[in-house]
């Protein structure tokens, strides 16, 4: 049987990579997305690589991206292996971008989407400790907090304001196919 695919999406900050972490180290059978990303990898955070602007694009015009969209200044790519790891039954996950939904139910009609979200200040306080970015991109990062998804998209929300833990239990049940 084929496996699933989910889109884990949320603002910056909202800790995507922490629990998808979590996740897999509590269910080492899922299968978390390695993406592709114009960004150093000395940058640090989630286990990407870290491609050039003309490399990205020399691997998108070849196909090599299942799904791949801009964001923060940065291009994103979703490598198109995830189609063979669905096929072997895995379930397989990836820190998705909220804007590109869209696009991506177009590609991936039976994609599951889960929501995690915090508030404002929460965020502000989480991206400043992670240090990734510079103040001016974490201002931009928290104008994009309130970034609404399309109504009526099947969507699983998380909230992560309190104990890591908590939201991790919460994942990984949203995780488990919807009873009907
Ligand atoms: N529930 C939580 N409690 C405290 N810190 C958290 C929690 N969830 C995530 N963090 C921290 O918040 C920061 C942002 O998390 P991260 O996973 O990088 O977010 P995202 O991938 O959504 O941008 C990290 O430093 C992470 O350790
Ligand atoms: O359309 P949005 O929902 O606003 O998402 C925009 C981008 O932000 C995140 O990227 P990234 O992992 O670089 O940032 P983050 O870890 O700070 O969320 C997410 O994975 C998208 O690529």
């Amino acid at each position: 049987m084929a496996g699933r695919l989910f889109a884990v999406v949320g603002p910056s900050g909202v800790g995507k990579d922490t629990i998808l972490a979590a996740a897999k180290a509590a269910r080492p059978d899922l299968h978390i997305v390695r993406r592709v990303i114009t960004r150093p990898e000395s940058a640090g955070g989630e286990p990407f690589e870290g491609v050039s602007e003309a490399e990205f694009l020399r691997r998108k015009a070849d196909g090599a991206f299942a799904l791949d969209w801009e964001a923060h200044g940065l291009r994103y790519g979703i490598p198109a292996t995830v189609d063979q790891a669905i096929s072997e039954g895995r379930n397989v996950l990836f820190n998705g971008s909220r804007a590109m939904l869209g696009a991506a139910w177009e590609v991936f009609p039976g994609l599951s989407v889960i929501h995690i979200t915090a508030s404002v200040p929460v965020l502000a306080d989480r991206l400043a400790a992670r240090g990734r970015e510079s103040r001016d991109d974490i201002a931009r990062r928290l104008a994009r907090a309130s970034y609404d998804i399309p109504y009526g998209l099947p969507i699983r929300v998380i909230e992560n304001n309190g104990p890591l833990a908590d939201a991790v239990a919460a994942f990984l049940a949203a995780l488990q196919p919807e009873r009907v």
